[in-house]
């Protein structure tokens, strides 16, 4: 499906470790507080630059048009920046993430084609730049752009590193597409969590998602997934949804609560990594 012998750039999926509704924004935004971390379920790109202009997807994904995609728009976005001879691109997409769980995939699929085309495209973005190009994209954006562990305000785009424990998760995607823009308006989502001056993964205790109560209610099946996961631990929510997580003390205890599982309930043994497995890599070549 991806071409060989060509670089294969990572693109890895997030979790929402905490996530706290605080008040709203002028815009209608909600502003936010969260923990967000990278977890090893990850999508794969491969990029080559073009000499035309052309952005090409080879892979389309199903469900998304090409010219939607944010891989493709990420590459638009960036273009005009372009200051080598070659302007255009050749995309491939190998995905792994499930798409609107709350796995920022897309939104880690545009990250990765802005921190490579930087590159590849002699752009010189300083690395705000690319933040606020990222932005514009998706309010999760900027988190993979910054990729580090990281505590996020506004609608996700103010970002400071914060420090959490080495963590094995069950991951668990429940058969039911939640729609973001649905839990945002609804009336019973609790919007005034008090704000964090003083962030850190232990005053933070216990951690939370301030969506997760609307969307169990709303959502029969990701309760459902809910109380199977309950019987093993503590599970949260990831974004808004539908993704499930349980934290765990060991891989071992991590692969044994998920063979435990019903099989038709999708589900990975994840863990969380940092910093971002790109920065290394395109440090490298
Ligand atoms: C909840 C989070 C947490 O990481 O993740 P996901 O579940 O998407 O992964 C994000 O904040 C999701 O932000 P984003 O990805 O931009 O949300 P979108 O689906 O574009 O937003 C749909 C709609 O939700 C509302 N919305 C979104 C974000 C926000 N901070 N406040 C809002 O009120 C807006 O009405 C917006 O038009
Ligand atoms: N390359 C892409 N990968 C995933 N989703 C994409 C992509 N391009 C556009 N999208 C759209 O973005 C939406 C949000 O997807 P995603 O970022 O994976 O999940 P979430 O916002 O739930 O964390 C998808 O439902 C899809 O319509």
């Amino acid at each position: 499906m991806l071409p060989e012998n060509i670089i294969h750039y990572p693109s890895p999926a997030k979790l929402n470790l905490d996530l706290r509704i605080i008040g709203k924004l002028p815009n209608g935004y909600h502003a936010l507080e969260s923990i967000f971390t990278l977890i090893n379920l990850q999508d794969t790109i491969c990029i080559t630059p073009r000499h035309d202009t052309q952005i090409m997807l080879h892979t389309p994904t199903q469900g998304v048009a090409p010219d939607q995609d944010l891989t493709v728009r990420a590459a638009q976005a960036l273009q005009p920046l372009a200051s080598g001879s070659l302007k255009g691109a050749d995309i491939w997409l190998d995905k792994q993430i499930p798409m609107g769980g709350g796995l920022g995939g897309g939104s880690s699929n545009a990250a990765t084609v802005l921190m490579v085309l930087n590159k590849l495209w002699k752009c010189r973005c300083t690395m705000q730049q690319l933040l606020d190009i990222g932005l514009r994209l998706g309010a999760d954006v900027p988190f993979f752009i910054f990729g580090q562990t990281a505590f996020a305000r506004g609608v996700g785009e103010d970002l400071q590193p914060i420090e959490v424990p080495k963590q094995y998760y069950v991951l668990v995607r429940p058969d039911e597409h939640v729609a973001t823009p649905k839990i945002f308006a609804h009336p019973d989502l609790p919007r005034n969590s008090p704000s964090n001056p003083n962030p850190s993964y232990q005053n933070l205790q216990p951690l939370r998602n301030d969506m997760q109560a609307v969307v169990l209610q709303n959502y029969p099946k990701v309760q459902a997934a809910f109380d199977i996961l309950r019987q093993f631990g503590t599970p949260r929510m990831t974004g808004s949804g539908s993704c499930l997580f349980l934290p765990c003390d060991s891989e071992i205890q991590a692969t044994q609560i998920q063979q435990k599982l019903p099989e038709d309930l999708q589900s990975w043994c994840v863990k969380n990594i940092n910093p971002h497995p790109l920065f290394q890599l395109l440090s490298n070549t």
